[in-house]
């Protein structure tokens, strides 16, 4: 794998996936979330609607960072597959939100409302809608609308029956960790045996870390990118989630670095405080980084894959309070493709930072 052409492979996915993201996705994404704001606008309820408006602007890095997938895509799908992936982790993001509050942080009301990820991904079956578990929707229909149009995106990738089985798989996950992240707020026994059961066989990835990669919604991006060319089959879709799993518990552990003195002062749980010290946490977080881009790497439209996550790693380099400690080794892990992407992601919150603090 570690060819004398990876250096100029490397250089040509990054140029590529920059001047397509730049010139062709960015812009479509800006359009779809402006899409998901006008439907927040509309929920009749303020507090709701309050959050949900409140949600989109705060996790506009997210979405944008999901759409980061539509590269992979020619321009006859490029569309729809966007759609699909702001769609998804605009769905995440908000479930993620309400989950947080008392109301729901019970464990039937937090699969319920997690039931719009696996309803966003599986258009071939009827959607349970039941999201909240009342007659009437108090979103007045928002996410059941984010869910309809992700379902219609999905369906028009011609490559969607062979992903939907595995995506399914893969959000059953998601729904899980959320469940017991957010239902057990200080006993994690559940969730060590549940992250424990699903690491990999072989693997040697402690129980946080398989269930940081369960969190994650890498795998289902990649999955619906590669849905968006006609030859996937059912093999290559397994192949590419269990690619995803390092990189998955990369993302995830990242997302927990960057949170972690909010969530000192929070009391939220905070996954990298099961490392014994911040040695540790870097170490294996170089580790899952450097396993992450090989796998990456073996996959068709590997060295994409590759650039895409290392551009992931550094959305939240540039985010880490303490990044000159635990940034170098870990972007170095990443590739070569990580240096400019830190340099563009750290210039971009910059930017943002000016007109409102975000991550
Ligand atoms: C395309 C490309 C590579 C071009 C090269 C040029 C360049 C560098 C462009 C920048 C493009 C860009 C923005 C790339 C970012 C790539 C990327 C994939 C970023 C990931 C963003 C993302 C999808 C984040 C989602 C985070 C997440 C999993 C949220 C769901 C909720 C959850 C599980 C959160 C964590 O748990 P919790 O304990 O609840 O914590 P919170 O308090 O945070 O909720």
């Amino acid at each position: 794998m570690h060819t004398e052409t990876q250096p100029i492979a490397a250089a040509a996915a990054f140029a590529l996936a920059a001047a397509r993201y730049w010139s062709a996705v960015w812009p479509l994404a800006a359009c779809e979330i402006r899409r998901c704001h006008q439907l927040a606008a509309a929920i009749p309820d303020p507090r709701l609607r309050a959050a949900a408006q409140e949600n989109l602007r705060d996790e506009r890095g997210n979405l944008e960072g999901a759409a980061a997938y539509a590269v992979l895509a020619g321009r006859g799908h490029r569309r729809p597959l966007l759609e699909a992936l702001v769609g998804f982790q605009a769905i995440y993001d908000y479930v993620d939100t309400l989950v947080e509050h008392p109301d729901h942080a019970e464990p039937t009301r937090a699969r319920r409302l997690h039931q719009a990820l696996a309803d966003a991904v599986s258009p071939a079956t009827p959607p349970t809608r039941d999201y909240y578990g009342t007659v009437h929707a108090p979103d007045g229909g928002y996410l059941t609308a984010l869910v309809s149009r992700c379902r219609s995106a999905v369906a028009l990738l011609p490559g969607h029956r062979a992903a939907e089985p595995v995506a399914g798989e893969r959000v059953a996950r998601m729904i899980a960790y959320q469940v017991h992240n957010h239902t057990e707020q200080t006993d994690r026994t559940a969730l060590a045996a549940w992250g424990a059961a699903i690491a990999p066989p072989g693997s040697d990835l402690r129980w946080w870390e398989s269930a940081a990669a369960a969190a994650s919604s890498l795998a289902v991006f990649a999955l619906l990118a590669h849905a968006a060319r006609k030859d996937l089959t059912g093999a290559a879709a397994s192949e590419i989630a269990e690619a995803y799993v390092p990189a998955g518990a990369l993302h995830v552990l990242l997302d927990s670095l960057a949170d972690r003195t909010a969530d000192e002062r929070t009391g939220d749980h905070s996954l990298v405080s099961h490392y014994r010290d911040q040695a540790e946490t870097t170490a294996r977080l170089t580790e899952l980084a450097t396993t992450a881009r090989e796998r990456a790497l073996q996959l068709p439209a590997g060295a994409t894959h590759a650039t895409i996550i290392a551009a992931m790693g550094c959305y939240y380099l540039a985010a880490v309070d303490d990044a000159p400690r635990a940034a170098p080794a870990i972007a170095a892990a990443l590739g070569p493709t990580a240096r400019p992407s830190l340099l563009i992601l750290r210039v971009r919150r910059a930017l943002a930072h000016r007109s409102a603090p975000a991550r």
